[in-house]
C-alpha cells in the first residue's frame, strides 16, 4: 500500500519527491493537528468526503475557499498516512480489533488531549501507535496533494460516482489528436476529425452508461482457462433493454449445456416433424405460434414418438434413427395394381358366409383392463368394436385394424411405416422405416378374394409364366390373391421371422395383416414371416435364402417331412396313422407359389378319408369332426397371449422333431367340472361317451370360431373346448 502511495506521490507534479519517514509523519501530524482542532467550525471547515477508495479521485471539498488552502499546504491526514513504520508493531496492531485498540476505525485526527497530558516520550509513543493505526485506516487519496484532484461542492455524489478511467484515456487521446491536427495536411485533418467524432461518440456513449454497473471483467488473453472456456462473449444488444443498448456493448453470457436437456439426443434437434410431409411441416410451422406449443421440460423421448411411448413404456435402448426412410433413387418393382381393401371377385361373395355366432360375442372386459390378453375377443382373434365390446374406443386396446386405418389416413411415410426394398437374392422385400412395438399391427395384406376354381383358372392362364405368385389361403376355402393388392405382398419368408401374418375377424369379416413379432421391429429391419409354404409336391420345393441360423433350407417344411406327409398309408400302427392324419390336415398353404396339382389333391383327400375311416373303425376317433377336436386337444398350446398362430414342432417318441398341427386353441371353462364327473362313469363305449360329452360341450361352449391358416384347413369349423373335457374322448 505504501509503495503505491509513494508511486502516486512520485508521479504527482506538484509534490516534491522527498522520502518521508515515519518520524516525519508523526511530527507533521504533531504540527498540523492543533490548527485543525482550532479551526473546527462546521460552517467554515471544509468537510472531507468519507473515505472511498484509493482510486477515488472525485472526493471533493464542500467549501471552495478551502481549495486554495489545500493547494498551499499538504493535508494533515495525508501526511500522517505517509511514512515508514515498524512492521512488528503494525502486525501486532492489525491482529487486534479496533475496539481493543481503543480507537475507532476512521479516526484519523490526533486527539486534543495529546497536547495536555503526558510527557514527550509517552506522547511520542502514543503518536507512533496512532499513526500506525491510521495507516490501517481507510484511505482517501483524493485528499492527497498533487495528482489531478478535482473538487466540487457535492461531496456525497462524488462518493458514489467515480470518474471512469476510460474517460481519462479518451481525454488524453483527444488532446493528442488536437495537437496532431495542427501538423497535418487537409486530408490528414479530415481523417483525424473523423476519429475525433468517433471518440466524442464513444464519450457520449460512455456517459449513458454512467449509472450502469461496472463493466464486467472480460476474459484476458493469458491463455485458455478451463473455467473461462465455459463462458462466451456474445453480443446481446438486441436482447438488452433499449436504454442500455450501446455501440458494440458486449455482455458475458454463460454458455448453455444442451446435453442437460437433450441427453443422448443432443444435436438431433429438428424443427420439422419427420413424420409429416414437407408441405405439412411448412403448414405446421406457420401455425406453430399456438399457445402451449413448446419444448419439453424433461429429457425428450426418442424423437417423433411422442406421448404414446410415455404412456405405454418401453425399455431403454441406445439411440437409433426412429424414422429412417431409404434415400431416393432406389430400384422399384414394376407397377402393380393396388387395392387397400379386400375385393370379392366372381362367385366369392356368394360363397362366403358371414359367421352366425358373431352377434353373441361380447367381451366382458372393463376400462381398467382395457381388453388386454384376457379379452375374449382378442383370444378369438376378433377385433373389438362398439357392437362386441363395452369398454369403448378410448380404453379398448383390441382395435388394431382401426388404429391402422387411422395411421394410414394420417398419411406420410412414417405412418405407413414400410417401404419396398431390393434384396440381394430374393427379389423385392419390405423393410420398416420406423420402429414397431411388439405385436403392433404393421400392414394389412389385402387383395382379391377368389374361389378355388377361379384360382385354378388364373394359375393356368394369367399366371402361367409368372415368377412370383401372391396367393394365400384365406377363409372358407377361398384364396386371397394379392397380385392386385397391398404392399404386403412383397413380404418375404424367413425361418426365423420377426413378424406374423394373422387373420382376424373384423366386423364379421376376415382380414389378414402383418403384425410385429414379440421383439418388436427396429428401423431398417426387413419384415418377414414364416410362409409355412406347402408346395403340394416335392418337385415344387423352393430353396430358402433367408439366412437365419436355423434355416430349414426350403420354403415350408423340410423335404423329408413332405415325403412323410404324402406317403400313402400302407401299414398299421396307431401312432403312425394318427401322425399321418394329423400331418395331412395340419397345414394348409397360406401362400402358394404354384397351383396344387389335382392329382396331389385327390391323393391327399383319399388318404385323409381312408385314415379317418380306419380310425373310426378302430374306435380311436368318432368322426372327422371329433378328429378335429382331438387335434385341438393335442396341439393346443397356450401362448402367452392365449392363442397360437405359429406352426410348432414337438418331439416325437423317437426323439425326432416333427411338425404338429397348430393354429387352434382350447380353453378351460366351467363345463370342465362336468366333464370331470363324466369321467367317473367308467369305461362305456367311446362313441357314446363322446356323444354325451359333446352334448355338454354344446351347452357350455361360448361359440364356434371359424379359423383358417396354418394348422387347420381353411374354413373348417372348430369348437372351443376345455382340456379336461377332452380327456374323456381318448
Ligand atoms: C410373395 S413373393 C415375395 C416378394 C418377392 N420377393 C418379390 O420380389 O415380389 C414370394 C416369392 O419370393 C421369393 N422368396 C420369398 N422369401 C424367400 C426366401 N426366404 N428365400 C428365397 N426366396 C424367397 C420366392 O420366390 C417366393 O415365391
Amino acid at each position: 500500500m505504501l509503495s503505491f502511495i509513494q508511486q502516486r506521490l512520485s508521479k504527482a507534479p506538484t509534490q516534491p519527491q522527498t522520502k518521508i519517514t515515519r518520524q516525519d509523519s508523526i511530527e507533521s501530524a504533531f504540527s498540523h493537528a492543533p490548527a485543525r482542532n482550532i479551526t473546527k467550525d462546521p460552517s467554515t471547515t471544509p468537510s472531507l468526503t468519507t473515505a472511498t477508495s484509493l482510486t477515488d479521485t472525485s472526493s471533493e471539498l464542500t467549501d471552495g475557499s478551502a481549495k486554495a488552502d489545500d493547494c498551499t499546504r499538504s493535508s494533515t491526514r495525508s501526511r500522517s498516512h505517509i511514512g515508514t513504520y515498524n512492521e512488528n508493531v503494525l502486525s501486532a496492531k492489525q491482529n487486534r480489533s479496533a475496539r481493543e485498540q481503543g480507537t475507532v476505525r476512521g479516526n484519523r485526527t490526533v486527539p486534543g488531549d495529546i497536547w495536555h497530558h503526558g510527557d514527550e516520550n509517552t506522547l511520542r509513543e502514543r503518536l507512533l501507535k496512532q499513526s500506525v493505526q491510521v495507516l490501517d485506516a481507510d484511505w482517501n487519496i483524493g485528499a492527497m496533494p498533487g495528482d489531478s484532484l478535482r473538487l466540487s461542492g457535492k461531496a456525497e455524489d462524488g462518493a458514489k460516482r467515480r470518474r471512469s478511467t476510460r474517460l481519462d484515456i479518451l481525454d488524453r487521446a483527444s488532446n493528442m489528436i488536437e495537437k496532431t491536427t495542427t501538423v497535418l495536411g487537409k486530408r490528414g485533418r479530415e481523417t483525424v476529425e473523423a476519429g475525433m467524432e468517433k471518440i466524442q461518440a464513444l464519450k457520449g456513449a460512455n456517459k449513458t452508461y454512467g449509472l450502469t454497473p461496472r463493466e464486467p471483467e472480460m476474459p484476458s488473453f493469458e491463455g485458455p482457462s478451463r473455467k473461462r472456456a465455459r463462458f462466451s462473449v456474445v453480443d446481446v444488444s438486441n436482447e438488452r433493454p433499449a436504454e442500455l443498448q450501446g455501440a458494440g456493448h458486449k455482455v458475458i453470457k454463460k454458455s448453455t449445456k444442451p446435453w442437460v436437456a437433450q441427453g443422448l439426443y443432443v444435436g438431433q434437434h429438428r424443427n420439422d416433424d419427420a413424420r409429416l410431409t414437407e408441405t405439412k411441416n411448412r403448414k405446421k410451422q406457420t401455425s406453430s405460434n399456438r399457445p402451449g406449443v413448446g419444448e419439453r421440460a424433461i429429457m425428450p423421448m426418442p424423437m417423433w414418438l411422442g406421448d404414446k411411448i410415455i404412456e405405454m413404456g418401453r425399455d431403454f435402448k441406445m439411440p437409433f434413427d426412429v424414422f429412417s426412410p431409404l434415400p431416393p433413387g432406389q430400384p422399384k418393382p414394376d407397377e402393380w395394381k393396388k387395392t387397400q381393401k379386400n375385393v370379392f371377385i366372381g362367385d366369392a361373395a356368394n360363397v362366403w358366409k358371414k359367421p352366425k355366432d358373431l352377434e353373441h360375442s361380447t367381451c366382458i372386459c372393463t376400462a381398467e383392463t382395457g381388453c388386454d390378453d384376457h379379452c375374449f375377443n382378442r383370444f378369438m382373434l376378433y377385433e373389438c368394436d362398439d357392437s362386441n365390446c363395452r369398454v369403448g374406443a378410448e380404453h379398448c386396446t383390441n382395435r388394431s385394424f382401426v388404429a391402422l386405418k387411422q395411421r394410414c389416413k394420417a398419411g406420410g411415410k412414417y405412418n405407413i411405416g414400410v417401404e419396398v426394398m431390393k434384396t440381394a437374392d430374393r427379389g423385392y422385400g419390405i423393410r420398416a422405416n420406423r420402429t414397431f412395438e411388439p405385436n403392433q399391427i404393421i400392414v394389412e395384406y389385402t387383395g382379391e378374394i377368389i374361389t378355388q376354381s377361379e384360382c385354378d383358372e388364373r394359375m393356368n392362364k394369367r399366371y402361367k409364366d409368372a415368377e412370383c405368385y401372391y396367393l394365400m389361403d384365406f377363409d372358407q376355402s377361398m384364396i386371397l390373391d394379392a397380385t392386385r393388392g397391398s404392399i404386403a405382398r412383397f413380404v418375404n419368408h424367413s425361418c426365423a421371422p420377426n413378424c406374423r401374418m394373422i387373420k382376424w375377424t373384423v366386423a364379421g369379416k376376415p382380414r389378414m395383416a402383418l403384425f410385429a413379432g414379440d421383439n418388436g421391429i427396429m428401423t431398417g429391419e426387413e419384415l418377414t414371416y414364416d410362409y409355412n409354404f406347402n408346395p403340394y409336391s416335392v418337385k415344387n420345393v423352393q430353396e430358402c435364402r433367408c439366412g437365419a441360423e436355423g434355416c430349414r433350407g426350403v420354403l415350408g417344411p423340410r423335404p423329408k417331412e413332405i415325403r412323410e406327409a404324402l406317403k400313402p398309408i400302407t401299414t398299421g400302427g396307431k401312432r403312425k396313422i394318427q401322425q399321418v392324419v394329423e400331418d395331412a390336415v395340419e397345414t394348409v398353404t397360406k401362400r402358394r407359389k404354384i397351383a396344387v396339382p389335382s392329382s396331389v389333391k385327390s391323393a391327399f383327400a383319399t388318404a385323409k378319408a381312408q385314415t379317418s375311416r380306419r380310425l373310426s373303425e378302430a374306435g380311436v376317433l368318432g368322426s372327422p369332426a371329433t378328429h378335429n377336436q382331438r387335434l385341438v386337444k393335442q396341439n393346443s398350446q397356450h401362448s402367452p397371449r392365449g392363442r397360437e398362430q405359429e406352426t410348432m414342432t414337438e418331439s416325437s417318441g423317437d426323439g425326432k422333431k416333427r411338425r404338429r398341427a397348430t393354429n387352434t386353441f382350447s380353453r378351460r371353462r366351467s363345463s370342465d367340472k362336468r366333464a370331470e364327473s363324466d369321467k367317473d362313469e367308467g369305461s362305456h363305449s367311446r362313441r357314446k361317451s363322446v356323444k354325451e360329452k359333446a352334448g355338454s360341450v354344446r351347452e357350455n361352449v361360448v361359440r364356434t370360431v371359424r379359423r383358417s391358416g396354418r394348422g387347420t384347413p381353411a374354413g373348417k369349423t372348430i369348437r372351443i373346448i376345455g382340456d379336461d373335457e377332452f380327456k374323456g374322448w381318448r
